[in-house]
């Protein structure tokens, strides 16, 4: 197995933002220390490339050290806010933080019931009951108007003591206190672990001891279709007030981004980690967290756990000897006949019908034949023949993971290409150290059908920013007029078949894409 290193490029991320800035409101109050509530909310907001819009539900007294008084807004002036923006402003995402007075939540419930039958918004809920430094914001009557508004929350954020108040059941696993949540209408749960961390790998269980001393911050996350765990090294930063309102609006800034939920979590994840990094002390007490742009170093990506027992390998696979360059996708030995001549970069055999027999000798024919031209060749989704024969490496999707066998093509020395379609499945991606991470899809394609939505290169560039020094290889729906975008980037590899494979000569259209890629590699080195 080899160990030469690439050199890669760090590039400079492009940012995930453009000059709209989609709205997201924030219902929440207003805290005068500026490091929690509607402050933290609208700098977090700001900095992940929102406009946050403010309804005040409560102004609150307080410094770095202690909640020392707190009145709730009118129901009158939150109309007032709420209809003021509703014309003018209209909300992408509606962020919930600290709702003062029982009935004004039973009051918003039936305003957030009209405006979600007439608005396509997402609504994001962190039920602050208590301030961190121990002020106890509810009692009953508001834990119930909370329970109420369950069914019109997308997705509430508690930490494990606001778990405990709703669920009434301190003591039970935290799936059960969740289950019961669900059964009230939430859709989905994040549950925060930072406060009491007895953090049990298999995460299902509550003892309310506290541990901060555990290395490891794990949250856990609760739907329908997923459920996933994120793991972040503890820093034990004392400047850590507003992490709950930092990350429920970080969530709601990515959500109104465009992202889908679990890529919202994860990004927001890595923004708090981030944050506590550059948090900094106000007054006395604790102080507040920084606000340092879009996430864009891997080492801040959280572990995702979803399986058990988890997916993991002792070490990182085999490393490419170059970057993956111009990479052609062909699905017939044919075409790597037509191409191998060219010298790709690397190329991929993705065969998807076919009986056992003819996908084999395929394999065998391919693999020979790539060898004798000296040529890097990946096996699609067959990672037993492409060891049994010996190829250079595997490329598999994330389903995939479930029945491949990681550790015998690591044994073998196979590199290992994998997948991804955004910052969630990059992460998971990431954890297992693979030769490469492909990025996809660019832009829209017909190859093949997408169930998520393109990424076009702004989030590319994130992404492998994101990724380090891990390789990357841009792929979906990249032709001659996107290839120099896509390079732009600093990408490792471009990944292509229709370009090549349907062009009038697969081989000129191959040498051109090369000759391109030379250029710009020189141009941005
Ligand atoms: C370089 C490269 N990137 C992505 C893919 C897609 O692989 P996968 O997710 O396994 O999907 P199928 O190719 O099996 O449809 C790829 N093949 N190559
Ligand atoms: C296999 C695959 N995986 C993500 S996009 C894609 C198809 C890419 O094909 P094309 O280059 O023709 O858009």
């Amino acid at each position: 197995m080899q160990a030469k290193s690439i050199p890669l490029q760090a590039p400079c991320p492009l940012h995930a933002m453009s000059t709209a800035r989609p709205i997201v409101w924030s219902l929440a109050a207003s805290d005068s220390g500026g490091g929690a509530g509607l402050q933290a909310d609208l700098l977090t907001l700001h900095d992940l490339g929102c406009h946050g819009c403010t309804v005040v539900t409560g102004i609150t007294a307080q410094n770095s050290l202690a909640l020392e008084r707190l009145e709730p807004v009118s129901i009158e002036m939150l109309q007032a806010q709420l209809n003021a923006l509703t014309d003018d402003l209209p909300a992408t995402v509606i962020k919930i933080g600290m709702l003062a007075d029982a009935n004004a939540i039973h009051w918003l419930i039936n305003w957030l019931k009209q405006y979600k039958e007439q608005h396509a918004v997402q609504v994001v809920a962190d039920p602050v009951l208590a301030s961190s430094s121990g002020y106890q914001v509810g009692h009953d009557a508001l834990l119930d108007g909370w329970r109420a508004l369950l069914p019109f929350i997308d997705l509430i954020t508690p930490n494990l003591p606001e778990l405990a108040q709703l669920s009434a059941r301190p003591d039970a696993p935290i799936a059960e206190q969740v289950a019961l949540l669900q059964a009230l209408g939430s859709q989905a749960v994040l549950v925060k672990g930072g406060h009491a961390t007895d953090s049990h790998d298999d995460g299902l269980v509550c003892s309310g001891a506290i541990m901060q001393s555990h290395p490891e911050v794990a949250d856990y996350f609760f739907s329908d279709s997923l459920n996933f765990s994120m793991h972040s090294k503890r820093l034990n930063s004392p400047h850590q007030h507003g992490t709950g309102c930092v990350l429920s609006s970080a969530i709601s800034a990515f959500l109104a981004q465009g992202y889908v939920m679990e890529d919202a979590l994860v990004l927001a994840r890595a923004y708090i980690q981030q944050s506590i990094a550059a948090g900094y002390a106000t007054g006395s007490g604790p102080g507040a967290l920084g606000h340092d742009g879009w996430p864009c170093s891997g080492h801040v990506l959280p572990r995702i756990q979803m399986e058990q027992p988890p997916l993991a390998v002792s070490s990182p696979f085999a490393v490419l000897s170059s970057e993956p360059g111009v990479y052609p996708v062909i699905d017939s030995v044919d075409m790597l006949q037509q191409l191998l001549p060219l010298k790709p970069g690397c190329i991929q055999l993705r065969i998807k019908t076919g009986s056992d027999g003819d996908i084999e000798l395929a394999i065998m024919e391919a693999i020979a034949l790539a060898k004798k031209y000296g040529v890097r060749l990946f096996i699609n989704d067959y990672w037993q023949l492409a060891i049994e024969h010996g190829a250079y490496g595997v490329h598999l999707g994330q389903q995939d993971l479930e029945t491949a066998d990681l550790s015998a093509i690591q044994a073998a020395g196979l590199r290992l290409g994998l997948s991804s379609h955004g910052p969630f499945e990059l992460a998971r991606a990431l954890q297992l150290q693979p030769s490469y991470i492909a990025l996809g899809h660019i832009f829209p394609t017909d190859t093949k059908q997408m169930p998520s939505k393109p990424q076009g290169v702004k989030r590319l560039a994130d992404s492998i920013a994101l990724c380090g020094g891990t390789p990357t290889v841009a792929i979906g729906g990249i032709d001659h007029h996107r290839f120099a975008q896509v390079c732009q980037t600093g990408v490792h590899g471009v990944a292509m078949v229709s370009a090549i494979t349907r062009a009038n000569s697969p081989s000129e259209a191959l040498h051109s894409f090369k000759q391109q890629w030379e250029q710009q590699r020189a141009y941005h080195r």
